[in-house]
């Protein structure tokens, strides 16, 4: 069973609450927040503010993903916000092994997110402190990108080397999955979807989770 996370980049954000209303009735299981800051990807969208002004209104837990340099010096401020889930890239960290502590010592989940380019390596000796890594699908900092296919196999090798450890880590992926390509993904390992265009853009949202549902199976 994977956990649909619609990420709310793709959402409109004059009306943020409703469209988070609207993927939280059509059944999806995360709340997927994409913090860019300009200077890890070229793009800026939202932080702290943005998030705490949506806390205590949806059910669904956050997922923040920090595309941001030296996310160690905000993860405080996040934490406060309402996040459920840190998620920080290993190529803005200088002591990945530390920003994960930090985050854990909040008791909230630690992921790390590898972009398309970076090897697997980048987490081997950190695996086992994390409840999920983020393979990017696409590079990150825009919306509506083309699928990497690449990227699959670093999808198989990363659940291979969890399932030979024995670790309870999910495998989410993130950018250019639609109803017509999670299967790939779902096929090669990951467990947690986050999709942006194909959800908010959709006209029928019942009807594309249940696509996205059916298709990774
Ligand atoms: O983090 C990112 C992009 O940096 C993603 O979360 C995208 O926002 C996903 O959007 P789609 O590719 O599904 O449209």
């Amino acid at each position: 069973m994977i956990k649909l996370a619609p990420s709310i980049l793709s959402a409109d954000f004059s009306n943020l609450f409703q469209d988070v209303q609207k993927v939280e009735e059509a059944g999806c299981d995360l709340l997927h927040i994409d913090v860019m800051d300009g200077h890890f990807v070229p793009n800026i969208t939202l932080g702290p503010p943005v998030i705490s002004s949506l806390k205590g209104k949806t059910k669904l837990p956050f997922d923040v993903h920090l595309m941001i340099e030296n996310p160690e010096r905000y993860i405080e401020d996040f934490v406060n916000a309402g996040a459920d889930i840190i998620c920080v890239h290993a190529e803005a960290c200088i002591h990945l092994h530390r920003t994960i502590q930090q985050i854990k010592n909040y008791n909230i989940k630690a992921a790390v997110a590898l972009n398309p380019a970076t090897s697997l390596t980048a987490i081997e000796y950190v695996l086992g402190d994390l409840d999920m890594v983020l393979i990017m699908t696409v590079n990150p900092g825009f919306g509506g990108q083309s699928f990497i296919s690449s990227t699959i196999d670093k999808i198989k090798v990363l659940r291979r080397m969890i399932d030979e450890q024995m670790l309870d880590i999910d495998i989410q992926v993130d950018g250019g999955i639609k109803p017509d390509n999670v299967h790939l993904v779902t096929e090669a390992g990951a467990n947690v979807i986050v999709a942006g265009s194909a959800i908010f853009n959709s006209i029928d949202l019942k009807a594309t989770v249940e696509e996205f549902r059916k298709n990774a199976r």
